[in-house]
């Protein structure tokens, strides 16, 4: 009897199902929602004093009265501060109002938003401070564009000298909406009132530090107006892929949930065994180990469930792939930075296959990135962390957001580049991306990244496109790790956490 053929190979992969509450817009793409909604019939101010609502709001909800300092800046988010001050003061509160520079030079709907305060507005000094007041941060949001210092530096510092709580508008001053890089100085909130979606660089590493907790407000701004903007990142959420995961079919077939061929290594054989385990767990069919006669017999005496075949020499890679069936193919973990290691890619690319390539797989090319490059035209995932980006991508290390940086990788190579970190970015090479922060920092553990590499492997087997698959990798990685729940991790505790990771991930 013929083996059955296997029903995915050759079929689309099923690619990311995109969920407009999960965008996240840019600084210019959130100025253009503004515009939109203002073309569309709400009028500039009215957003502002739903913002500036919003954010008085949410103080009054989660604070008990008490003294208040303003610190508005020369823009519109200084604008905002105006609306929060105005709202508070008529909800009783005790406020006091600074602003940075002077009124004249105020313009547009900040200015009339001034107008409408009409209590002191006082100059920016440490003396606002006395008392130990909340603060609200309006002074720069989404229109920073050089490192913050003078007075509103040194009154930064001063807040948070004194550990007062702050509530910053839309992002803390200094946190830049998109790149989520500090420019000069920045201050920890406890909270921070955002429009409409979240940006960027609230999902950042600083990001995260200085954000507090993250309110998104509705100021009336149509959600038809994303159909203008066609937005292309999301965060990360199982809903963006969790109806591509695999559900139980009655007449599954190994071979219909995909084999992955994992390429093992001579010396580091631990990595590869990780990965194959982590390809088993998360559904694949079939996970085999090709590995080089010396180390044949650590493969096999290993994990049984892994099938090991051997993989000797340059060429032997593109033989075994000569078999159809094997529709998926993870070269990197532990597989050694040698030609064998780079052969084998080579012809993964070659045959088309659904290729994840991490770790060696990487550095074997960066002598030569372009070999690679030109190599990719199937569906590929590459998983570098910093460092491994940038042997490949040097050029590309000083772009300030870690967003374009993956984007623009991906638009170089031709692969889907998941750049790794607390807060990891999958990128395809049209742009669509998607930021990842459910990791714990117990990932940072040795093994971790075969692991996830193995996941994605796994999920591609099973049908995933590579920004599907490495979206809901990192995903369900970090959901692992959040079940293990307590300290000691390590790789194997991840693997083990799979299936209840795994089951999270579909409910
Ligand atoms: N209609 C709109 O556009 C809305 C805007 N909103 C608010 O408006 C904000 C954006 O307003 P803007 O675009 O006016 O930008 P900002 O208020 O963030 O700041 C802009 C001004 O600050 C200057 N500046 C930038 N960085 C500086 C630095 N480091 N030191 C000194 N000056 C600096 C700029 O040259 C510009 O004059 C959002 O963050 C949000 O809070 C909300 O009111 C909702 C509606
Ligand atoms: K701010």
């Amino acid at each position: 009897m013929n083996e059955p053929r296997l029903m995915n190979e050759r079929r689309p992969l099923r690619d990311i199902i995109p969920q407009d509450d999960l965008v996240l817009l840019t600084c210019s793409e959130m100025a253009a929602a503004d515009s939109a909604a203002i073309a569309a019939g709400t009028p500039g101010t009215e957003l502002m004093e739903a913002a500036g609502a919003a954010v008085a709001g949410t103080v009054v909800e989660r604070y008990r009265r008490q003294p208040v300092v303003v610190l508005c800046g020369p823009g519109n988010n200084g604008g905002d501060g105006f609306v929060v001050a105005r709202r508070l003061h008529a909800a009783g509160w005790p406020v006091r109002l600074a602003l940075l520079g002077s009124l004249a030079a105020l313009k547009g709907d900040a200015a009339r938003a001034a107008h409408l305060w009409k209590r002191p507005v006082e100059s920016i000094s440490a003396h606002l401070l006395d008392g130990r007041p909340l603060v609200i941060d309006a002074l720069f949001g989404a229109g920073l564009t050089r490192p913050v210092e003078g007075a509103a530096a040194d009154i930064l510092a001063r807040v948070e000298a004194l550990g007062l709580p702050v509530v910053a508008v839309d992002v803390p001053t200094g946190l830049h909406g998109d790149t989520g890089a500090v420019l000069g100085r920045s201050i920890k909130a406890a909270l921070t009132v955002t429009f409409f979606r979240p940006k960027p660089g609230h999902f950042s590493v600083e990001g995260r530090r200085l954000c507090g907790e993250i309110r998104v407000a509705d100021i009336g701004i149509p959600e038809a107006v994303l159909g203008g903007i066609r937005p292309k990142l999301w965060k990360n959420d199982p809903r963006l892929w969790a109806t591509l995961l695999r559900r139980d079919d009655v007449d599954d077939h190994k071979y219909k949930r995909g084999h992955l061929t994992v390429l093992g290594g001579a010396s580091s054989t631990g990595a590869a065994r990780l990965a194959a385990l982590a390809g088993r767990r998360i559904g694949a069919g079939l996970v085999s180990i090709a590995a080089p006669r010396s180390a044949l017999a650590v493969y096999q005496g290993a994990e049984p469930g892994n099938l090991v075949v051997e993989s000797d020499g340059d060429e032997a890679f593109a033989q075994l792939l000569a078999d159809e069936r094997r529709n998926a193919v993870l070269i990197g973990p532990g597989s050694g930075r040698n030609e064998r290691t780079r052969q084998a890619a080579l012809a993964a690319l070659k045959a088309d296959r659904a290729t994840v390539l991490d770790a060696d797989a990487v550095t074997v090319f960066a002598d030569r990135p372009s070999a690679l490059f030109d190599a990719v035209s199937g569906p590929v995932l590459m998983t570098p962390h910093a460092g491994e980006f940038a042997r490949l991508f040097p050029d590309l290390v000083a772009m300030p957001s870690k967003v374009e940086r993956a984007r623009a990788a991906a638009r170089r190579s031709g692969a889907t580049i998941l750049l790794k970190g607390p807060d990891t970015v999958v990128a395809a090479p049209d742009g669509r991306a998607i930021i990842n922060v459910h990791a714990s920092p117990a990932l940072a553990t040795a093994g971790s990244g075969d692991v996830l590499a193995g996941i994605a492997g796994g999920l591609m087997a099973q049908g995933m496109a590579p920004l599907a698959a490495g979206a809901a990798g990192a995903w369900i990685h970090g959901e692992a790790a959040y079940r293990f729940g307590r300290a000691g991790m390590i790789a194997e505790d991840l693997i083990d956490c799979l299936p209840e990771a795994l089951g999270a991930a579909m409910n």
